[in-house]
């Protein structure tokens, strides 16, 4: 099931995730700009946008794609498009620049979120991008709310067993989770001999847990977060991992607990925020839900409406978690 999808998916994400890494490798100083609701945002992030789109429009000129960026600012900004467009083009070969600017707005539009469609965070954790840390650039496919394929590459997720260049981690419902060592050069396929079966870990011991958050405490309350592990007897100290290489963690059993609370009670969080890596950590045993313990609904838009609080983890732990969770804060 998904093959091909999943082929597609992991070459696009492997050329997108090459690409990003070549930005931060070579980015001076943090040379970003900011979007309208001042979040940064770079040529990388575009870039990585620009290559899945085309990808996908290739493959599957049918599916929708709702994508975190548009090409607004590009189409204002010529500097900023012809650095887009020379990223791009040096990439995956010449292309025209109309049709970046196109495949890069071809995720912002609507659709209908009940069927199926395709959602990409070109990079998710840009924060953590322009500090040189953790990020991930993350794809996933979506059938009737739920998600039947998820990749994410983390170019700096750096395990031992993961090698250098970090590793892409994918699931596809029903078939298990894996993750594969990137190799600068070479796309990950679907049959790639290094690819691993990846599987949470087995802890029940609330206090031998390990606890992830972002490290970004404007993402999420890091106050509430100490009063739920405090709750749980967790002894070990937060650690905090910019974007859904949260999930890889729990996925792989480096870590046992994800929590995220937005700050805010007004924010929701966005389906590519969460998408893949909820796939990935449900395909290696682990449990995804809201505060509330609903497992996540993606027919809702753009972001999930109705649920309030993200955690993830190794399954066993899961509704200790919960209950610490309601006796802490008010959902
Ligand atoms: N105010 C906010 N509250 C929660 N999450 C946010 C907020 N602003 C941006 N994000 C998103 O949070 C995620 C990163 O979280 P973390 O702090 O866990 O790394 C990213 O998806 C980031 O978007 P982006 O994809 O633009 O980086
Ligand atoms: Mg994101
Ligand atoms: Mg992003
Ligand atoms: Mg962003």
């Amino acid at each position: 099931m998904y093959r091909k999808e999943l082929d597609i998916a992991l070459s696009a994400v492997s050329r997108a995730a090459k690409l990003c890494r070549d930005v931060q490798q070579t980015l001076v100083d943090a040379e970003s700009v900011q979007k309208k609701d001042r979040s940064p945002v770079t040529i990388a992030d575009f870039g990585s946008q620009a290559i899945i789109s085309m990808a996908l429009s290739a493959a599957f000129p049918e599916d929708p794609l709702v994508g975190e960026e548009d090409a607004v600012l590009l189409r204002k900004n010529d500097v900023l498009r012809g650095k887009v467009h020379n990223l791009v083009s040096n990439a995956i070969g010449a292309v025209d620049e109309d049709a970046l600017i196109e495949a890069i707005d071809r995720g912002a539009r609507d659709t209908n979120f009940s069927g199926r469609f395709w959602t990409v965070d070109p990079i998710d954790g840009t924060k953590g991008f322009l500090r040189g840390d953790q990020y991930a650039v993350a794809l996933a496919l979506i059938e009737a709310g739920r998600v039947v394929l998820g990749v994410l590459g983390c170019p700096n997720f750096n395990p031992e067993k993961w090698g250098a260049n970090g590793a892409i981690f994918y699931a596809v419902a029903g078939g298990g989770a894996f993750a594969a060592p990137i190799e600068p050069g070479t796309p990950v396929g679907r049959n790639d001999l290094n690819a691993k079966p990846i599987r949470v870990d087995g802890t029940n011991r609330p206090e031998a847990a390990r606890f992830c958050e972002s490290v970004e405490s404007a993402h999420s309350d890091h106050e509430v977060h100490r009063r739920i592990c405090d709750r749980l007897g967790i002894l070990a100290s937060p650690c905090r991992i910019d974007s859904q290489a949260k999930y890889a963690a729990i996925a792989s059993g480096e870590a046992s607990i994800y929590l995220r609370l937005p700050r805010s009670s007004a924010y929701r969080e966005k389906i590519w925020d969460h998408a893949a890596g909820a796939a990935v950590v449900t395909e290696a045993g682990g449990r995804v839900t809201d505060f509330s313990g609903s497992p996540l609904g993606f027919t809702e838009g753009r972001t999930l409406k109705s649920h309030r609080g993200i955690l993830a983890t190794n399954g066993r732990l899961h509704d200790g978690v919960l209950s610490a969770i309601q006796s802490t804060v008010a959902i």
